[in-house]
C-alpha cells in the first residue's frame, strides 16, 4: 500500500498552464468567472483532457473527458466526493448545506433527509394540486402576455414565477401572494450574485473584508434578511391538510453524532435557502430551452401534443416516451452549466496517468459531454428520437453509473439529489404548455429562435425566448 502511496507522488502533476496566463484569460474586458467554460475549453485543446493550474496552496485539476470523469465521479469510490473550504462567503449564507458540507456524517444526513423526505416519490405526488395550480397561474399571464394571441410572450419570466412559487410552497409550505414572492425572489437572487459573483473572497477573505467594506457591510444585512424572512416562516404552524413540506423535515431532523441536537435556525434558514436556488433557476433555463427546440422543430413538438392530446391531464406522466425524450434531449443539448460544483479530494490519488495530490479541488467539464461525436451521431442535432428504442441514447442511464454519455446533474455521490424533481417538472410544464398553445416564432413567416448561450456560469439564451403561442382548440 505503502508503494502504491510513493508510486502516486513519483507521478507528475496533469499539464496546464502557468497561474498567470489563467489569471490573465479572465482580465480580459468583458470576461468574469462565468467565462470559466469557454476559457477551459481552449485550455483543453490546448494541453489535452486533464489539466492542473496551481493556484497558491491548492492545485485545480478539470477533466473533460467521458472515461476520465467516470473515473473520478463514479470509480473514485469517494475519494473526489468533498467540498473545498467554504468560502467566507458560503459561511455566511450557506452554512451546512448539503453542497457546501464536506463528504462525512451531517452531509449524509441533510442529503439522505431531502432525498427521502422533500424529494420521495409519494412527497412529489402529494404536491400535484399545487403543480395545477402553478400551470394554471402561468397559463392565465401567458393569455394575458397575447393580447388574445396576436403578441408574442417572452416565456422566462412567466416560467420563473411560476416555478419560484411552487418550489417555495415545496420548501417552507406556504402559499405567499404575490408581492411576498416578489420579495423572496429578489432576496434569492441577492444571495445567488453573492455567492456566485465574488471569488475573490474565496481567495483573500481578510483582505477584502477590508478592501470592500461597504460591499461586506451589506452582506451581512443580506444575511440578517435571510434570517428574518426563513426562520418564522420555517417555524410557522402549517395547515393539517397541507403536505408536509422541507421545512417540517428539517424541524424533525437530529443529528445523532452532536448528541442528539435539532438543526439551527441558521442551518434551516442555509437548507431551505439551497432549496430554492438551486431548484427554480435551473429548471427555469431548462424548460426554456427545450421550448425554444420546440419552436425551431414543430415536427417534434407535433408529436409531443400527439403524446399530451391524448391525456385528460398530465398528473400521471407515464406512457409519454416522446416527451420524455425530448427533456432528455434538452438536457444532453442544454445542460444548465459548464461544470459541475468544486469536488475536493481526500488523498492521493492518479487520473490518467498524472497525479491529483490530496487538497487538490476536481472538476469536471460537463457540458460537453453530451456534445461528444464520438458518442452521439449529429451531435449538435435536436434529435429526441435518439433516446427511444434503437437510438444511440436509448440505453443512457442518467445517473451514469455504467458510463457517463452526459451528466447534466453531475454523478456519483454528490450527483444532483433533486434531478428526479428537475425532469418531472420539465416534462410537467413543457407538456402542459405543448397541450394548451401551439408555440411558434415570435413573427410570422420568421424561420426559428435564435439558439445563442449567453457567455456566462448558467448557461441560458443569450436572447430569452419570444414566441407566439395559438391556443389548441380541440
Ligand atoms: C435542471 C435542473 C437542475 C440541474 C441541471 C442541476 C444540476 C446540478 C449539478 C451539476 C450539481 C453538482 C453536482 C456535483 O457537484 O457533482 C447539483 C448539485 C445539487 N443540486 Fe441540482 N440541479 C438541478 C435541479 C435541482 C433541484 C430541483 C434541486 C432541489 C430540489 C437541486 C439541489 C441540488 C443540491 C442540494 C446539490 C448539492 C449536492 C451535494 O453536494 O451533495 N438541484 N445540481
Amino acid at each position: 500500500k505503502n508503494n502504491g502511496a510513493s508510486e502516486k507522488k513519483k507521478l507528475p502533476l496533469p499539464p496546464g498552464p502557468p497561474l498567470l496566463l489563467f489569471i490573465a484569460k479572465f482580465l480580459v474586458p468583458g470576461r468574469n468567472v462565468g467565462h470559466i467554460g469557454h476559457i477551459l475549453r481552449g485550455l483543453h485543446a490546448r494541453y489535452g483532457p486533464i489539466i492542473s493550474i496551481s493556484m497558491v496552496k491548492i492545485t485545480f485539476v478539470f477533466v473533460a473527458d467521458h472515461g476520465l470523469a467516470h473515473s473520478v465521479l463514479i470509480k473514485g469510490g469517494g475519494n473526489f466526493d468533498d467540498r473545498p473550504p467554504p468560502s467566507v462567503i458560503m459561511e455566511l449564507f450557506f452554512p451546512q448545506t448539503i453542497g457546501t458540507s464536506s463528504y462525512g456524517a451531517y452531509w449524509r444526513l441533510v442529503r439522505r433527509n431531502m432525498h427521502s423526505q422533500a424529494l420521495h416519490p409519494t412527497r412529489i405526488r402529494q404536491f400535484s394540486e399545487a403543480r395545477q395550480r402553478a400551470r394554471d397561474a402561468m397559463f392565465a399571464s401567458l393569455r394575458a402576455d397575447s393580447e388574445g394571441g396576436s403578441a408574442a410572450v417572452t416565456v422566462r419570466p412567466m416560467l420563473t414565477r411560476c416555478l419560484f412559487a411552487l418550489i417555495v410552497e415545496m420548501a417552507l409550505g406556504v402559499r405567499l401572494g404575490q408581492e411576498a414572492l416578489e420579495e423572496m425572489r429578489e432576496m434569492m437572487l441577492e444571495i445567488f450574485l453573492a455567492l456566485a459573483g465574488f471569488p475573490v473572497f474565496a481567495i483573500f477573505p481578510a483582505i477584502t473584508r477590508r478592501v470592500l467594506r461597504k460591499r461586506w457591510t451589506w452582506y451581512l444585512a443580506l444575511r440578517e434578511k435571510q434570517q428574518r424572512v426563513l426562520v418564522p416562516l420555517i417555524r410557522a404552524q402549517r395547515g393539517a391538510d397541507d403536505p408536509p413540506c422541507y421545512a417540517d423535515s428539517l424541524l424533525e431532523l437530529r443529528v445523532a453524532e452532536e448528541g442528539g441536537r435539532p438543526l439551527t435556525d441558521e442551518e434551516m434558514a442555509a437548507l431551505c435557502t439551497e432549496f430554492i436556488i438551486g431548484a427554480v433557476d435551473t429548471s427555469v433555463s431548462l424548460m426554456e430551452w427545450i421550448m425554444a427546440e420546440l419552436v425551431n422543430h414543430p415536427d417534434a413538438q407535433a408529436k409531443v401534443y400527439e403524446e399530451v392530446s391524448a391525456k385528460a391531464d398530465l398528473s400521471d406522466l407515464k406512457g409519454m416516451p416522446f416527451l420524455k425524450a425530448v427533456v432528455l434531449e434538452g438536457l444532453r443539448l442544454h445542460p444548465g452549466s459548464h461544470i459541475i460544483l468544486p469536488h475536493g479530494v481526500k488523498s492521493d490519488a492518479e487520473v490518467g496517468g498524472y497525479r491529483v495530490p490530496k487538497g487538490a479541488v476536481i472538476n469536471v467539464l460537463i457540458a460537453d459531454l453530451g456534445r461528444d461525436e464520438k458518442v452521439w451521431s449529429e451531435a449538435s442535432e435536436f434529435r429526441p428520437e435518439r433516446f427511444l428504442e434503437g437510438g444511440d441514447g436509448s440505453d443512457l442511464d442518467i445517473t451514469g453509473t455504467r458510463e457517463l454519455k452526459m451528466a447534466p446533474f453531475g454523478a456519483g455521490r454528490r450527483m444532483c439529489p433533486g434531478h428526479m424533481l428537475a425532469t418531472l417538472h420539465a416534462e410537467y410544464f413543457v407538456g402542459s404548455l405543448v397541450k394548451e398553445f401551439q408555440w411558434l416564432p415570435p413573427e410570422p413567416g420568421q424561420d426559428g429562435v435564435d439558439m445563442t448561450p449567453e457567455l456566462a456560469s448558467v448557461i441560458v439564451l443569450k436572447n430569452r425566448l419570444r414566441a407566439r403561442i395559438v391556443p389548441r382548440t380541440t
